[in-house]
């Protein structure tokens, strides 16, 4: 990948597209092509032809997806079934057809089994049933890899996927519900603070173990797989270092200074009980993550503050 090479990011304005793009352009990359859902829906597959028609992208980075938390996933089922499944096909299509050099497509961790030996390796994809939560997501997620890999078999397309663990970071979505537990906490405990609240509500039971990966650390090693990886087998992203939901409330309350009590309500769901995700494939590939979580969380609330006007509604 040169640095005039034509790259188009798909999803530049969610919080994985916008760190591989702050990464591309710290690198030099000049020519990024991008656009917005309004001005591309990348469910139309018409609209999405004509795009690579028209700018012939030679690289091509994957990050546009309907994305959300465990209770988005198990209650919009259809739309995280039904739109992740037509912006893959559409991208991964147009870009065979088109020529595209290379592509990256980005899968997540939930792909594995619910019940798949930790940590988690490449190779139990497809081994046994996935977690209900977030089946439909996951299915839509493993038919993108797979893809990859017929266009791959058939074509020889240099089309990767990578299975980045779960992520937090500058530019998350915030949304009461529809969010991942991480910015959802940063958020319940910031208001807690802020209107004096005894007490907040944690999700389940506390018990589940995840792993957290900063979105920027998660886009510096999709920019370095892009550089140096071109196989067909998926490639895990995480930092290898799981803890309870319990201890990442704990942390986050500390690094928000709310002082008040946890509350965990059982009624919701605990989802997956655990995903950490086995790195040696990346670690002997060359590439370590850098973000502990507290230096992140505390990058992560920073963002929070400056934006709130704009991520609370
Ligand atoms: N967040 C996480 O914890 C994890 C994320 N991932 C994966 O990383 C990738 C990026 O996730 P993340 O950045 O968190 O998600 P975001 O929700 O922050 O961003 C998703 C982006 O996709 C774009 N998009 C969605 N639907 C369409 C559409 N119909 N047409 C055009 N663009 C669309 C949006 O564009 P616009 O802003 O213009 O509307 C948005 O910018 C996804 O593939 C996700 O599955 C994997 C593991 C964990
Ligand atoms: C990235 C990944 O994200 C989703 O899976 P998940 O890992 O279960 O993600 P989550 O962040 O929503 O929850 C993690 C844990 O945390 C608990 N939890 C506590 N309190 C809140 C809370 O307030 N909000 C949320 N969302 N969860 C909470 C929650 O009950 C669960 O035990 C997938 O659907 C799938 O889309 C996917 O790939």
């Amino acid at each position: 990948m040169q640095l005039n090479d034509k790259i188009y990011i798909a999803g530049h304005r969610g919080m994985v597209g916008s760190a591989i793009k702050r990464r591309l352009e710290l690198l030099g990359y000049k020519n990024i092509v991008t656009r917005s859902s309004g001005e591309l829906d990348l469910r139309s597959q018409a609209e999405v032809g004509n795009f690579f028609a028209l700018e012939q992208p030679d690289y091509v980075f994957l990050a546009a997806a309907k994305v959300g938390g465990i209770h988005a996933n198990n209650t919009y089922r259809a739309e995280f079934l039904y739109e992740n499944l037509m912006i893959e096909a559409n991208i991964i299509h147009a870009s065979w057809k088109q020529g595209v050099k290379k592509l990256m497509f980005l899968g997540s961790s939930c792909i594995y089994p619910k019940m798949a030996p930790q940590p988690l390796q490449e190779s139990s994809l497809l081994t046994g049933p996935l977690e209900p939560t977030n089946e439909p997501y996951a299915v839509a997620k493993i038919a993108g890899i797979k893809l990859c890999e017929a266009y791959r078999d058939q074509y020889g397309c240099n089309f990767i996927s990578v299975m980045p663990t779960n992520l937090y970071g500058i530019g998350d979505n915030y949304h009461p519900e529809n969010s991942h537990v991480l910015p959802a906490l940063i958020r319940r405990f910031h208001e807690a603070k802020e209107a004096g609240k005894p007490s907040v509500t944690v999700w389940g039971t506390g018990i589940p173990r995840r792993e957290f990966m900063f979105a920027d650390d998660l886009a510096d090693a999709c920019v370095y797989l892009m550089l140096h990886y071109d196989e067909k087998e998926l490639v895990n992203i995480g930092t290898g270092e799981d803890l309870s939901i319990r201890e990442l409330a704990e942390t986050v309350k500390e690094v928000v200074c709310y002082e008040g009590k946890l509350v965990f309500d059982p009624s919701k769901p605990d989802g997956t009980p655990r995903k950490l995700m086995d790195v040696s494939k990346l670690h002997s590939l060359g590439w370590n993550h850098s973000v502990e979580l507290k230096d992140g969380l505390v990058q992560a609330y920073a963002d929070f503050l400056r934006k709130r006007h704009l991520v609370i509604s």
